[in-house]
C-alpha cells in the first residue's frame, strides 16, 4: 500500500467569514477521505502573512495578498492522505477564480472564491513547503511534523489507521 502524504490546507479569510463555505470545504475534506491530523484557527499579523507568502514578494499582488491574508481568521489544517498534496490542489481548482469556474466548476475556488486574491483556500505544492509554512504559522514545530508516524493494522478484526 502506498504511504500517506501530508499537506497543509488553509481556508482563507473570505471563506472563514461564511459558515456555509466553511461547512462546504470541511465536507469536501472529509468526503475525499483525508485524515485531519491537526487543526488551528489563527489570525496572522501583517508581518506573518508577509513571511508566509515571501516567495511572492516581487509580485504586483503581494501587498494585496498579504493584507487580505492578515485581514481575518484563517483555518489551518494538516491533512494526510494518499497523494494528499496533489489531491488537495485538485480539489482547490485553478488559482484564478474565473478560470476555476470555467475549468472546474465544482472546485473549492470556483464555489467559494471571489477574486484572484480572495480565492478561498491555499494548498502546499510540496512537502517541504508545507513543513515550512506549518512552522511559520506555528501549527507545529518542524521536527514534530517530520516525525509524524502512521500506524495501521488489523486488531480484533477491525482495520485501523492512526496518525501520531
Ligand atoms: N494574478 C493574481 N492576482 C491577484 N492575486 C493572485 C494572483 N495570482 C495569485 N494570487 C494570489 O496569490 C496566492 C499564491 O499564488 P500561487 O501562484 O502560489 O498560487 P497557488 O499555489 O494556487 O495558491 P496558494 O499558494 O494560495 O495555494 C494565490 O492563492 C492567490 O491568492
Amino acid at each position: 500500500m502506498k504511504g500517506l502524504e501530508l499537506t497543509l490546507a488553509i481556508i482563507k479569510p473570505n471563506a472563514t467569514k461564511l459558515p456555509h463555505a466553511v461547512q462546504g470545504i470541511r465536507n469536501r475534506i472529509i468526503s475525499s477521505g483525508f485524515y485531519v491530523v491537526r487543526t488551528k484557527d489563527v489570525h496572522l499579523s501583517m508581518n506573518e502573512a508577509q513571511q508566509f507568502y515571501i516567495e511572492h514578494k516581487q509580485k504586483f499582488f503581494y501587498d494585496r495578498l498579504t493584507s487580505f491574508l492578515s485581514s481575518g481568521n484563517i483555518h489551518v489544517h494538516i491533512l494526510a492522505g494518499t497523494n494528499a498534496i496533489q489531491m488537495w490542489r485538485q480539489l482547490l481548482g485553478p488559482t484564478k477564480v474565473y478560470q476555476a469556474k470555467v475549468e472546474n466548476p465544482t472546485s473549492i475556488r470556483a464555489l467559494y472564491g471571489v477574486t484572484d486574491t480572495r480565492n478561498a483556500a491555499h494548498g502546499s505544492d510540496s512537502l517541504l513547503e508545507s513543513i515550512d509554512s506549518a512552522a511559520k504559522i506555528g501549527i507545529v514545530c518542524p521536527h514534530i511534523f517530520q516525525a509524524t508516524i502512521i500506524v495501521q493494522g488489523t486488531y480484533n478484526g477491525k482495520y485501523t489507521r492512526v496518525i501520531i
